[in-house]
């Protein structure tokens, strides 16, 4: 179904959230404190290790992207920090508290929206806002929250008739309209067409300027690359990397690649036997050509020369190193994961 046209987001002066610093006794939060800190943390579910000694550290303000093949305990962990599942061992601070012990004096300083959202079928989509909202101390305007995010022609449809990325749409506005120092979003753009997802980054890269802290899982890596100081890749229940997205896709230029579009059936065998050894000469999709190896300007020079020898023009030409995708891969395999 189609997504309606939504409107750009913009955070109104006073719509966010200078009250964001502040804890629930009132008291300015303290910004040295991580937003969220955890050591050690296992979880099992029978013979299932869904989560094997996890630890990670995330800054005020940051937005950290949780990244893992299916089933590499994202959503679990995210369940422990949020305080819904206990874990076996290790230790979780959450806003420098315990999720468990303290779970009352975070639940207004935290947002969650979980994997697949969720509420009554029949709950309308502006009532279940309002009613979220009714439950915070200084809660966003409703009207605003609901034009933002493109949900204002569907606020009278109930839940289970709303589109997946309206219903997705909901979850998130129900998710900040507390104005949460902290928000837990699993696979928040799961579903959404390309103009849904830009309107949630436009609205996540507005609460992170404003300072809330997010941790959003997903699958995107384009997503993460964009939104993301601080990524953490799991895999098995483990930390398998952990870092900026600079660093984590910083290479040595011997792992350079050239990426460019001509038309297709190019002989790619030519195209290798033009260059030094070890160049890895592919074409990707028909009509994508992709030159895996050190990259400086002699070979580019290569290559646009042998492009021109054939009669053709290498358009979109793209020089770069790896990106997050390829790291991603190199790390966590090729194969399906059940
Ligand atoms: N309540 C549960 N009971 C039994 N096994 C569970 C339970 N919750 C999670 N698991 C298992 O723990 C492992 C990790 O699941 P989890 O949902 O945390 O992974 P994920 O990284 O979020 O996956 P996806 O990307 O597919 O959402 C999986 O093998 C899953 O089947």
């Amino acid at each position: 179904m189609n997504e309606p046209a939504t409107p750009s987001v913009r955070l109104a002066d006073g719509d966010l959230p200078a009250e964001s610093a502040r804890d629930s006794t009132g008291d300015r939060a303290d910004a040295a404190t991580p937003a969220l800190e955890i050591t050690g943390v296992v979880k099992r579910f029978g013979t299932v290790t869904a989560v094997n000694g996890i630890g990670l550290t995330m800054r005020r303000g940051h937005l950290l992207a949780l990244l893992g093949p299916n089933g590499a305990g994202k959503t679990t962990t995210v369940e422990v920090c949020e305080g819904h599942i206990r874990p076996d061992t290790g230790t979780v601070r959450v806003l420098g508290r315990d999720p468990l012990a303290e779970r009352a004096a975070l639940r207004s300083r935290i947002g969650a929206m979980p994997q697949g959202g969720g509420a009554f079928p029949g709950v309308r989509a502006e009532e279940m806002l309002r009613l979220v909202a009714s439950c915070a101390r200084h809660p966003l305007d409703v009207g605003w929250l609901l034009d933002t995010l493109g949900l204002r022609e569907c606020r009278r449809t109930p839940f289970k008739r709303l589109s997946g990325g309206q219903q997705q749409r909901l979850s998130l506005a129900c998710a900040i309209v507390g104005r949460p120092e902290l928000v837990f979003l699993d696979e928040p753009t799961a579903g959404m067409d390309p103009q849904a997802r830009l309107l949630v980054w436009d609205l996540l890269a507005a609460l992170r300027a404003d300072g809330v802290s997010i941790l959003l899982t997903t699958h995107m890596m384009e997503e993460a690359e964009t939104l993301a100081d601080h990524i953490v890749i799991v895999d098995g229940g483990r930390v398998i990397a952990d870092g900026s997205p600079r660093t984590l896709t910083a290479s040595d230029p011997a792992v350079g690649h050239i990426r460019f579009r001509a038309k297709a059936g190019l002989d790619t065998g030519l195209l290798a036997a033009a260059l030094p050894e070890d160049y890895l000469v592919r074409e990707l999709t028909p009509g994508t050509y992709r030159v895996d190896g050190h990259v400086d300007p002699q070979v580019v020079s290569t290559v646009t020369a042998w492009c021109a020898q054939q009669g053709v023009l290498a358009e979109h030409l793209h020089v770069g190193g790896r990106d997050l995708e390829e790291v991603f891969l190199e790390l966590t395999g090729r194969e399906l994961r059940s």
